[in-house]
């Protein structure tokens, strides 16, 4: 069953990008760094969550862009079109971090079906702001959008405090894009990945790579980031990649950074420290298959005594 879920081996890049207040520096500097990347022989290149604007509730209106209809204008998203010319000037695949989003009430969907839910807003405004992912072709064509699901509300106290849901609102979908040369990446932001379920539900429909922009903290970071993507990985027998700003205390937010690639059988393949930096793994073809040969989860799961997730999942909305 899985023989063909890597087509063939890939080159990917995750770009632990500084980021800045200033938009159009960050743009900039995304773009010199995917070219580095892509020098280095990348295929898929990753930004990081929130990679153009600095990460907190109250930065998100100020920095948000809109995308729909989509493709909007320059504009309306100059992140959108840096990104598009990017990807065909890098000639690979860019998996674009995550940007705030707004949508006017009444909005009009995704390009794959994530429809602005027009709630009203959370500021009275009518509008509605999101955690968005955009990922681009090597043609510039606009593949996926996703709108980050579970959104990071936590309070532990003493240590860290956060609640993107007082501005955000929440995707409503999994994202499973279909790259003919390689195969089916899934791509989810930062907090989606404590969430299990989603992961193995794009695992099962043929995911080769999970995707995870993330931007952990100090508390969090230290304790799990490393955790969870390797338990995503060995759950599921899966590469799995999460690529974080690098870490700036004079900033508000004080991101963990450590960005790393993950094997099927939950190795670490390559992982960043803290600064500014790339990593390029070549995630190989077979190996998936290898690793299910030796410990073959995909044929011993007992759907007679607990339900298939993958059963359900949403991927339209
Ligand atoms: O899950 C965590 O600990 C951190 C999540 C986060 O920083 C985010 O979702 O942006």
């Amino acid at each position: 069953m899985s023989s063909q879920l890597l087509k063939k081996s890939v080159k990917l890049a995750l770009v632990q990008l500084a980021c800045t207040a200033d938009k159009a520096h960050n743009l900039s500097h995304a773009r010199t760094k995917v070219l580095e990347a892509t020098k280095r022989g990348a295929h898929i290149v990753v930004l990081p969550e929130c990679f153009n604007s600095p990460y907190g509730t109250k930065f998100f209106p100020q920095y948000a862009e809109t995308l729909l209809p989509s493709p909007p204008t320059e504009a309306q998203s100059p992140t959108f079109h840096a990104l598009s010319r990017l990807a065909r000037e890098a000639g690979a695949y860019i998996v674009g971090g995550s940007i705030p989003e707004v949508v006017d009430e009444g909005g009009k969907g995704g390009k794959d079906g994530d429809k602005g839910k027009g709630k009203g807003g959370k500021d009275g405004t009518g509008r509605v702001w999101y955690n968005t992912s955009l990922t681009f072709a090597p043609s510039g064509e606009l593949l996926a959008t996703h709108r980050k699901v579970h959104l990071f509300d936590i309070d532990i106290p003493g240590k860290i405090k956060f609640k993107e849901s007082d501005i955000l609102s929440p995707g409503n979908k999994i994202t499973l894009i279909d790259i003919p040369e390689y195969g089916k990446i899934a791509v989810a932001i930062c907090y989606d990945i404590r969430f299990p379920e989603l992961a193995t539900i794009a695992a099962r429909k043929g995911a080769f790579l999970l995707l995870y922009p993330g931007a952990f903290n100090l508390t969090t970071g230290a304790l799990h980031w490393e955790l969870q993507a390797r338990a995503r990985a060995m759950d599921n027998q899966v590469y799995v990649g999460l690529c974080s700003p690098s870490r700036d205390m004079e900033a508000e937010y004080h991101a963990w950074g450590h960005s790393l690639v993950v094997g099927p059988n939950a190795e670490v393949l390559e992982q960043l420290d803290e600064k500014e930096g790339i990593v390029v793994v070549e995630l190989v073809q077979g190996r998936i298959d290898e690793v299910r040969k030796g410990i073959p989860l995909y044929t011993q799961r007992r759907f007679d005594v607990y339900p298939d997730v993958s059963e359900g999942g949403k991927f339209e909305e």
